[in-house]
């Protein structure tokens, strides 16, 4: 589960306690700040991670630096303990060398105490070796990547993929946050945010919980199929590669949708498109990410969409082209178990398919009445894409 540290250090002081606020409200996992006192004043919910001055300069390690009442004494593990219960949960202590993080490391095993996690600047090849050591021995490891490029990460989270302890990596924005959660695919575990305002709080929030759900699928069951003719259909080329029982969902009426196979499986006479789904006619809906719907008409580059299994596992995709063709038309009609009727309109061709319960591919030229398809059935109708509450009939 992704997660984020709230970094207080750069919010302006009258945004500070609006920002601290938001933190609580949606229950991020933890909270840095310089200051002890104002740490102390935080429910357990969520975890006080004291940062003796800057990661970056360390003032506890600097000769000459300003050491403030809560840091002093950090320096030492045997210290550290001694000041556990202070206030904070987590003492975060930046590491250069690996005696540094070796003494990090001894005092995290020696009994009872707070956990010191390890700050670390990459800014090469020492540096990113000394980081997947720190994933590997730390309870937590804050990694500063000098360089935009997220290969570094890459290699940190190769090498540290059986650690116990959780990396972090400090990025600048929400748009850098979203990449970060999916390098190597399995993301960071957390990031550690610089707010500015509490609104930035909740915008983190919204990101964090965006998963995409189990769907529900429901078995629907062929009452016709119906040659109707040229039309306009479209093939949907996503940026991903689709599993075998994968495809999208799609329907010509908002209340039910039928499962879309992608051409993941050979046909006779065209190579595989495992990226492409040929979805139906321009007209119908498809299911995407936060219960919107889409137009096949207004599917293009750029656009998100649900990728969904045939056990009713929906994972986001993204569209990388749309392709619009004239072709003959299909209608295929399925009613579910209480009779409701789903309709689909797609390519009347051999090659066109469908999925059946268990992923069974179907030929949709080759449905007959009585055949099992894969569908999904939704209450809500639909407004702009939206749910929403209202008397419609689709038909
Ligand atoms: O409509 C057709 O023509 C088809 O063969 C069906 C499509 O699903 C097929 O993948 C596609 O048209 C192949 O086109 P290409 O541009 O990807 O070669």
């Amino acid at each position: 589960m992704r997660f984020a540290w709230i970094d207080l250090r750069e919010v302006p002081g009258p945004q500070l306690q609006a920002v601290v606020d938001a933190a609580v409200h949606t229950r991020m996992a933890g909270v840095l700040a310089t200051d002890a006192e104002l740490l102390a004043t935080l429910p357990p919910t969520v975890t006080r991670v004291l940062i003796p001055g800057n990661p970056a300069t360390d003032t506890a390690k600097k000769p000459g630096a300003k050491e403030t009442k809560e840091t002093k004494g950090a320096d030492d593990s045997k210290q550290t303990k001694a000041t556990a219960g202070a206030g904070w949960d987590v003492l975060l202590r930046t590491f250069t060398t690996q005696d540094e993080l070796d003494a990090l490391a001894a005092g995290n095993r020696a009994a009872g105490g707070t956990p010191t996690a390890g700050f670390i600047d990459v800014r090469d090849d020492r540096t990113l070796r000394l980081s997947c050591a720190g994933a590997m021995a730390l309870p937590y490891t804050v990694i500063h990547f000098a360089d935009p490029t997220k290969i570094p990460l890459e290699i940190v989270l190769a090498a540290a993929e059986s650690a116990e302890g959780k990396l972090l990596t400090t990025v600048a924005d929400l748009e850098e946050a979203a990449i970060v959660f999916d390098v190597l695919e399995r993301g960071s575990d957390g990031i550690l945010y610089p707010p500015r305002t509490a609104d930035e709080v909740f915008a983190l929030a919204r990101l964090l919980e965006a998963t995409t759900p189990q769907l529900e699928l429901a078995t629907l069951t062929v009452e016709s199929i119906q040659h109707v003719g040229l039309g306009d259909r479209v093939c949907v080329d996503t940026c991903s590669h689709f599993e075998e029982d994968e495809g999208i969902l799609v329907g010509s009426y908002s209340s039910g949708f039928i499962l879309c196979c992608s051409e993941t499986h050979p046909l006779p006479y065209m190579p595989t498109r495992p990226f492409r789904v040929n979805a139906g006619a321009l007209h119908s809906y498809t299911l995407g990410p936060e219960n919107r719907t889409s137009y096949l008409s207004e599917v293009g580059s750029g656009h998100a969409l649900l990728a969904v299994g045939a056990d009713g596992r929906t994972r986001r995709v993204v569209v990388g082209r749309a392709k619009l063709e004239s072709r003959p038309l299909l209608e295929i009609r399925a009613h579910a178990e209480d009779g409701q009727l789903v309709s689909l309109t797609v390519q009347d061709d051999w090659h066109v398919r469908v999925l059946g319960p268990g992923g069974k591919v179907l030929n949709v030229t080759e449905l007959r009445t009585g055949d099992e398809l894969l569908g999904y059935l939704a209450t809500d109708k639909r407004h702009v894409g939206l749910p929403i509450g209202e008397f419609c009939k689709e038909s």
